[in-house]
């Protein structure tokens, strides 16, 4: 497999067992955020993905109504089953609802070679609440997702929400990036990349990656555009689907965040509220 994601499958790849993924990550019901974005990113970066599911959400364009917790031992036993079988080269969370959860996912991981102490790469996306500001995680379980897996993330992903939830660093310019990933780097994760997409009034989107020593700008144009659902879990996906693959993070996070600027410049309209980022364009036009 080549380490470079950034290409479509040749025809003799398309035959191989491609890298395995996993996301552990709550249902969209809508079908635009969550699994069913990582899953999709996954495909169309020519890895195999797999599904610990956290939480089902009862989700549309307009926000989150309801959500039920899958049981800690239930997301604990998914991570065990499909990595004791298959193997995993990439993992990533998403929504994680609950403390009792993270603590699971935390050990499971741990069990099975996840994180910094094993041999997959962890992508860590501190989902607290979705776009609409409704709540995906319990407020009780920022302590357990800040001191059980942030110091076993191979990098972490907080949008500028995240950042002040977990931090109390508070960022209105592109500036302050800097201080916001000086301050999620000291909760352990190996890596630190603060999302700018909520800098609403930059007209750009320059994303930062910090490795506790080095800074790198991500830049990207910022398209005007509200259907934007997803793209927090497309980028985490799309990063995670390039580690799968073998690329190194610095690579991994360019890659993804070349993936979410196509996959926002393709975003469409959906229901009534804001609609998805998409991968559609991944997808080969070759006729079947
Ligand atoms: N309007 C936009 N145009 C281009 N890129 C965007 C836009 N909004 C967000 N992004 C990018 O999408 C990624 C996800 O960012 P963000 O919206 O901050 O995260 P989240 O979806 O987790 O809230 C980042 O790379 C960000 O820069
Ligand atoms: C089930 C579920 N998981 C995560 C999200 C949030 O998605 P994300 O890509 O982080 O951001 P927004 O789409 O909310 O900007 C979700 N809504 N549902």
């Amino acid at each position: 497999m080549n380490a470079l994601p950034g290409r479509a499958l040749s025809s003799d790849e398309a035959w191989e067992t491609p890298p395995r993924a996993l996301t552990i990550a709550g249902s969209d019901s809508a079908g635009g955020a969550g699994m069913h974005a990582d899953i999709r990113a996954f495909l169309t970066c020519g890895v195999h993905g797999m599904t610990a599911v956290t939480a089902v959400t009862v989700q549309n364009s307009l926000g989150v109504k309801d959500f039920v917790e899958i049981p800690a031992e239930t997301v604990a036993a998914q991570i065990e089953a499909v990595v004791g079988d298959i193997g995993v080269d990439a993992a990533k969370t998403g929504m994680l609802a609950s403390a009792a959860i993270i603590d699971a996912v935390a050990k499971a991981c741990h069990k099975v070679g996840i994180g910094q102490e094993g041999t997959a790469p962890f992508v860590v996306d501190p989902v607290a609440a979705s776009m609409h500001g409704d709540p995906l995680l319990h407020a009780d379980a920022l302590n357990a997702l800040r001191d059980l897996l942030f110091p076993m993330a191979t990098l972490v992903t907080p949008n500028l929400d995240e950042v002040r939830l977990l931090t109390g660093v508070e960022v209105s310019t592109r500036a302050q990036l800097a201080d916001a990933a000086r301050a999620v780097h000291a909760l352990g994760p190996q890596w630190t990349l603060i999302k700018s997409g909520h800098l609403t009034q930059d007209p750009e989107c320059v994303d930062l990656l910090f490795d506790g020593t080095e800074f790198y700008e991500l830049p990207g144009a910022r398209y005007d555009t509200p259907h934007t659902h997803g793209g927090g879990d497309t980028m985490a996906s799309a990063i995670t689907a390039a580690l799968a693959r073998g690329a190194p993070v610095l690579e991994a996070v360019r890659f993804g965040k070349r993936f979410v600027q196509r996959a926002v410049a393709h975003s469409y309209p959906l229901g009534a509220g804001v609609g998805p980022v998409s991968t559609f364009w991944r997808i080969s036009t070759t006729p079947v």
